[in-house]
């Protein structure tokens, strides 16, 4: 028997997750009908027929629901500590505590149905199970265990619209709970991204440029809050030129990988702006405070070699075989055991989690100030006029 015999390489389903999906499983089945002995049996070699790997905490819930339907309550000896696989089947299989036997049955063939339908209707889209729709001026596709958003206005040098901060939350909020294990951020184009896009100061609504200030702290608030509590392994894949908050966000995130013909700028004075995306803490942190003040304060440009000495990137890599490398390595690393990654990334950003908070909340108290400035005024309008190009 398939389900009974697979291999559990690695897991971390607790007990209490196992029950709490259990307790669900009970409730779908007492509101559906009754599985027959031929539906299970059919259930059964349904599973053998599945082209994708369920994973192995879908596994343990069908190890834990068919042994419970063929053998009833789990009442073999609980399996020594070190015998990780058998006692990850046995917890699972334990924690039905006394699941009749027809209502394991029952989930286990709506488990089964459920998995063999998002199969049916992944199938016929090579390459894309993959793309998903609603974006506007974002790419979302999910494959190989990896979703990667990458922003989609290369006309723009990918500069950020007021509707693109709100699809980037929107698209992390999904990522973080789907089931890929690494989430990747990358532009199209020339460019990774030339940062806010001006135009979004032009954007001022009834109640004036108080009100704009208090919009754009709310939206940006959300926007970096997002990237602080992102719970999986969050990766920049910087194809090109990075300006502004597109360059203080790579603080945030886990890895960064950038082509050699990227650039990193923050040229937030010039702006008559201030720093945000954590980077007045992250920044000094990663690469020193004087280091860290010369790209700040004075805008001081990195090339890719130079920020990755700094710490602020991971690895740089030929512009010619960039895409090439980042997607071969992050395909083998998206294989690694999800759970132990999630708890890793965890690990590292808690310590430091309110912290990033309270940063972000200072920054954008600082911004809401700048962004009523002449200072800020006449540079963005100089921009928009075409008198200034950073
Ligand atoms: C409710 C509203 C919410 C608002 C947001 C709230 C939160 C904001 C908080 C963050 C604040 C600031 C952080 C920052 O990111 S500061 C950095 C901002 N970025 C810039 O100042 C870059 C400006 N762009 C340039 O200097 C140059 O375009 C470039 C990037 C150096 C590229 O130069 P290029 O010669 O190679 O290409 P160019 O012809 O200039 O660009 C092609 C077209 O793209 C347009 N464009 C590029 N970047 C931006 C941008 N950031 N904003 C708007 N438009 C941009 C450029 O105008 C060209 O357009 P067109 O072809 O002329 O129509």
């Amino acid at each position: 028997m398939v389900s009974v015999t697979w291999t559990v390489a690695s897991f971390s389903l607790s007990p209490l997750q196992v029950s709490s999906f259990l307790v669900q499983q009970m409730h779908m089945s007492q509101t559906a009908m009754r599985a027959s002995h031929k539906d299970f049996e059919t259930a059964v070699n349904q599973m053998k027929l599945l082209k994708k790997d369920p994973g192995n905490e879908m596994k343990l819930k069908l190890y834990a629901l068919y042994k419970q339907a063929t053998e009833g309550p789990c009442n073999m000896p609980k399996p020594g500590v070190l015998d990780l696989i058998s006692k990850a089947k046995w917890d699972s299989w334990n924690a039905l505590g006394s699941l009749p036997k027809e209502t394991a049955r029952q989930n286990y063939v709506e488990l089964v149905s459920s998995l063999s339908s998002s199969e049916s209707s992944s199938q016929g889209k090579p390459g894309a199970d993959s793309k998903q729709p609603g974006y506007e001026t974002l790419v979302v596709t999910s494959e190989d265990g990896i979703t990667k958003i990458m922003l989609n206005r290369p006309t723009k040098k990918n500069a950020i619209t007021t509707q693109m901060y709100q699809d980037i939350v929107l698209a992390l909020e999904a990522a973080g709970k789907d089931d890929s294990t690494i989430t990747v951020l990358t532009g199209n184009g020339d460019y990774y991204c030339s940062g806010n896009d001006l135009n979004n100061f032009t954007d001022i609504p009834p109640g004036g440029i108080e009100e704009q200030a208090k919009n754009n702290a709310i939206l940006l608030r959300n926007f970096v809050g997002c990237f602080i509590d992102f719970p999986k392994p969050l990766v920049a894949a910087v194809n090109g030129p990075a300006v502004g908050i597109s360059v203080t966000l790579l603080g945030l995130f886990d890895i960064v990988y950038a082509s050699d013909r990227a650039t990193f700028h923050t040229p937030f004075t010039h702006l008559g702006q201030s720093p945000e995306g954590c980077s007045s803490y992250t920044f000094p942190k990663i690469m020193g405070p004087a280091k860290a003040a010369e790209m700040l304060i004075f805008g001081k440009k990195l090339t890719a070699r130079e920020a990755c000495a700094q710490g602020l990137v991971t690895e740089v890599f030929p512009d010619s075989t960039f895409q090439k490398e980042v997607w071969t390595r992050l395909k083998a690393y998206s294989k690694l055991p999800p759970n132990a990654m999630r708890t890793s990334k965890q690990l590292i950003r808690n310590v430091e989690r309110e912290k990033l908070h309270a940063t972000n909340s200072e920054e954008i108290s600082a911004l809401q100030g700048r962004w009523r400035s002449e200072e800020c005024t006449n540079a963005v309008m100089n921009f928009l006029s075409r008198k200034v190009k950073l």
